[in-house]
């Protein structure tokens, strides 16, 4: 949430031959409501198990496409049969630092349940930057970095990986 993911997505999509696509979108959108919505009206099993519906149709399915993912995609078990893993680094102030400066800051807030309690927000973070390093392939630390290295860099990364 807030790392980065949909703008470094748009990046690497300019800058080469790849599309891209974000499981929080296609859910959102076969459901015709969002995220928020989703947890409110549904609870958080129901929206974990339309990830796990998609993460089996992107594994039979997708192939050379970027796949940004909800925060909590990663514990889908089939997720290293789906690709090559790639986690943006930040440090949990880096991220809220730049939610906040985010000129859509108050809509981005309001559309992350998960946020709606920083301190709850940071024990989650805290619980899961370890799996987050475990589960990747590849790492790119994104603070403070220029959006033309993080490309330049995972791009870099992901060729000498295939
Ligand atoms: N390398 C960067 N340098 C400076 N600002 C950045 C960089 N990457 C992203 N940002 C800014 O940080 C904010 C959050 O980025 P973005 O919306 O891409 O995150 P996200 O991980 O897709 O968030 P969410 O999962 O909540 O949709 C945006 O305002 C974006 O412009
Ligand atoms: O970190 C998480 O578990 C989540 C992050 C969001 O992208 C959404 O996928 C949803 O709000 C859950």
């Amino acid at each position: 949430m807030g790392v980065g993911k949909g703008t470094v997505a748009r990046a690497l999509v300019k800058a080469s031959d790849y599309f891209a696509i974000d499981t929080d979108d296609l859910i959102e959108s076969v459901e015709n409501r969002r995220v928020k919505k989703i947890f409110e009206e549904e609870g958080e099993p129901y929206f974990r198990n339309l990830e796990k519906k998609c993460a089996l149709w992107l594994e039979k399915n997708v192939d050379n496409t970027i796949i940004s993912t909800g925060g909590g995609f990663f514990k889908q078990e089939n997720i290293h049969r789906i690709g090559t893993i790639i986690y943006l680094e930040s440090s949990f102030d880096g991220i809220l630092n730049r939610i906040h400066s985010a000129p859509n800051a108050k809509a981005k807030l309001k559309k992350r349940p998960l946020l709606s309690n920083l301190e709850e927000a940071k024990k989650l973070y805290n619980q899961r930057v370890e799996d987050y390093k475990k589960v990747s392939d590849i790492t790119v630390n994104v603070e403070n970095k220029d959006l033309n290295l993080i490309v330049e860099e995972i791009l870099g990364k992901v060729n000498e990986n295939n």
